[in-house]
């Protein structure tokens, strides 16, 4: 086994002959924040079960804090917070005796679950809202509710399936901040779930994208991107004055040439009044500058990193999306 603090080999989950999860290798380090991307069936929610030991699995191993959770699941949940995308509460109670009440089941002392109970309520903003019941909370509060109610045993990894779910912008934007920020002030790693492309890129140091019960792709956002994009992970579009179109084929002619010339330009391309340029780092202030040096006017430029939905998009199209089941 490797040294991450999530440890999958090999793992495999099959329901008959129907094959959920298929041999899936991953690591994910201490104090990371661990994105899960891929669209419904993919297989994401029983990887989950199988690192919380509430499903065996079919092959291969999980490891979690070093605990082997297929054999001893107890140990796990002992380490583990788990968000799922709709959580249970007490709806009679208030968000308070919610928590105090989940303490206690941890055998959290009535003094010390009271206390943690009110400094995590402050910590999700929810301090106002201690004493009102919880079937009384909105949807983003519940969550909040539900991120408190998994930190209240001061837990080394949380998992989240699915957290932002039915929460409004405003609410989804307070939430991942505060994930982030507990992941960096406390070291907590963080496991999340979702198919929502753009969060998981808000928020997430590495990302794994399933689909059809593989993991087809694991890394951050720009190491995705230069292993997708023929190397070319960021794009500039530019135009210049006179307008590419009128240039004349000598001023073309050195445009390119002066554009070549600067370190990590792969691809030039001229499209009506519009130049598009391939590279392999951010060289949108050389490219600039070369134009301008050259004697043109730069009247635009934009600087296009490749995003997740693109990386996403690329591997549907390499036919991700068609399945990879047998
Ligand atoms: N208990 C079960 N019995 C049979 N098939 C199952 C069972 N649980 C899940 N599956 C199937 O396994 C596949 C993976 O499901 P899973 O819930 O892990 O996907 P997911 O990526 O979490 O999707 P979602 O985002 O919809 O939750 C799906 O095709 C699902 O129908």
């Amino acid at each position: 086994m490797g040294s991450g603090i999530i440890e999958l080999r090999g793992l495999t989950k099959r329901y008959g002959t129907f094959l959920a999860v298929d041999r899936l290798d991953l690591s994910v380090n201490k104090g990371e924040v661990f994105g899960l991307l891929g669209p419904n069936g993919a297989g994401k929610s029983t990887t989950i079960l199988m690192m919380l030991g509430l499903t065996e699995p079919s092959g291969g191993s999980v490891s979690v804090c070093g605990i082997d959770a297929t054999s001893n699941p107890v140990e796990v949940k002992k380490r583990v917070g788990y968000l799922p995308d709709d959580v249970g509460f007490y709806e009679d109670y208030s968000g308070l005796d919610n928590l105090i009440y989940t303490a206690r089941l941890n055998r959290i002392s009535r003094e010390e679950a009271e206390s943690r109970a009110l400094s995590l309520l402050k910590r999700v903003g929810l301090s106002d809202a201690a004493s009102k019941k919880a079937g009384k909370y909105s949807r983003g509060m519940r969550q909040r509710l539900g991120l408190a109610d998994v930190l209240i045993k001061n837990p080394e990894i949380i998992i989240l399936d699915e957290p932002t779910l039915g929460i409004d912008p405003q609410g989804v934007r307070e939430f991942l901040d505060l994930i982030v920020k507990l992941s960096r002030e406390e070291q907590l790693t963080v496991l999340l779930s979702s198919h929502h492309l753009h969060q998981v890129q808000q928020v997430c140091d590495r990302v794994g994208i399933f689909v059809g019960g593989r993991l087809l792709a694991m890394g951050d956002i720009p190491t995705l991107s230069h292993q997708l994009f023929n190397k070319d992970s960021f794009a500039l579009t530019v135009k210049v004055k006179p307008a590419a179109v009128t240039c004349t084929e000598n001023e073309k002619q050195k445009l390119k040439a002066v554009i070549s010339a600067v370190p990590g330009v792969t691809t030039i391309e001229f499209s009506g009044d519009t130049i598009t340029i391939g590279c392999t780092s951010d060289a949108a202030a050389d490219v600039s500058r070369a134009i301008v040096n050259a004697g043109f006017d730069l009247i635009y430029l934009n600087n296009k990193e490749f995003g997740l939905d693109e990386i996403y998009q690329r591997y549907f199209e390499a036919g991700g999306a068609s399945g990879i089941r047998k």
